[in-house]
């Protein structure tokens, strides 16, 4: 009889540590009304390096995301789910700790309309300069200043002047700057581009796009589902607070599985060719959004199993929140 040969077997197996794990995140709002359920259940993970896209119709909830993530939400709670970073929970972490160590530092974001975030009455110079100050950055403060305006194409110069001297793209740029001054691992993105002209919104991709070469992470938050295949190697589509869909980009652009995300993609207007589709009606509210499927009244396949949650259902590399592929 061949003798077996053993196998040694690893005592503890640990899988690879994600780069940022969000899991089950429920957050709500407080609001006259009644309470505002802006995400329900939302989840992804992410390798180091990897850049996630985000994108979805008006409050679904994307810029909450955000904000949960950097615990900045105003007036918001989290009701459920864990945001962990190398392994480590963010959510449990002391406000101090995570002040100290994290937001700015590993984690900055670059708020929607961050243009006119600039206090106008400082040069760029001691807005930079604050920001350094606050996180203890004992360097050489002038070169990283001058090291960060230059990787988002400023020149140094620029440093010196007040944000009424600059045009819009230029102080979408220094936003940019300013986050990237401590050397974050992960930036979150807000709608970098809107109000930016194209060749504006050219440059500011095509930084994005670099600063990932180099090993940034990103989650990028937009309407504009045509810049995250640029950028993105995840994404997720967001529908009245959840993740309707989740892959690759390459599997929800090449084959989309989720109704919302066929119409969606539809709706990016071609050069040539047919003309872009719409879909019909309008987002759930999120106050009391139900219990069944948040897209069923606009979706053209719905069936009777609609009335009900429907399961997340595997797809090559994420999931579709969906009946059909049950
Ligand atoms: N501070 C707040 N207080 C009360 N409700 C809020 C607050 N912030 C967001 N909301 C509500 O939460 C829901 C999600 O908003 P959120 O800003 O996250 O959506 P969004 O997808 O980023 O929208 P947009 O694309 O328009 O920026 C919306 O119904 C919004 O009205």
């Amino acid at each position: 009889m061949p003798r077996l040969r053993k196998t040694k077997i690893p005592q503890e197996y640990s899988p690879p540590m994600a780069f940022l794990d969000v899991e089950g995140l429920s957050v709500s709002y407080g609001t006259r009304a009644g309470r505002v359920h802006a995400l329900d259940d939302v989840g992804f993970s992410l390798k180091e390096g990897e850049s996630l896209g985000i994108a979805g119709e008006s409050a679904c909830g994307k810029s909450t995301l955000g904000l949960a993530i950097m615990r900045m939400l105003q007036g918001g709670r989290i009701d459920s789910g864990a945001i962990s970073m190398r392994g480590e929970s963010l959510l449990d972490m002391a406000e101090r700790r995570f002040s100290a160590e994290y937001r700015w530092k590993r984690i900055s974001m670059i708020f929607q309309g961050a243009m006119s975030s600039l206090d106008p009455v400082y040069t760029i110079r001691s807005q930079f300069s604050e920001v350094l100050r606050q996180h203890g950055f004992e360097g050489d403060r002038e070169g990283r200043m001058e090291e960060a305006a230059t990787s988002v194409g400023l020149e140094p110069g620029v440093l010196g002047r007040y944000p009424h001297e600059l045009s819009g793209g230029m102080k979408q740029r220094a936003v940019t700057a300013m986050a990237l001054l401590l050397k974050p691992d992960l930036v979150i993105a807000d709608e970098p581009t809107t109000a930016l002209d194209v060749l504006v919104q050219a440059q500011i991709i095509n930084l994005l796009k670099r600063l990932k070469k180099e090993g940034t992470s990103f989650i990028i938050i937009t309407h504009d589902l045509s810049i995250l295949s640029e950028i993105a190697d995840k994404v997720g589509i967001m529908y009245g607070g959840q993740i309707a869909e989740l892959g690759s980009s390459e599997d929800v652009y090449g084959s989309p599985r989720h109704p919302y995300t066929q119409g969606l993609l539809a709706s990016i207007p071609k050069l040539r060719g047919e003309k872009p589709g719409y879909i019909r009606g309008s987002p759930p509210g999120l106050i009391s959004p139900g219990s069944g499927c948040r897209f069923a009244d606009r979706c053209p396949d719905v069936m009777e199993k609609c009335s009900t949650d429907p399961p997340k259902a595997g797809t090559k590399s994420g999931y579709a929140k969906c009946w059909l592929y049950e």
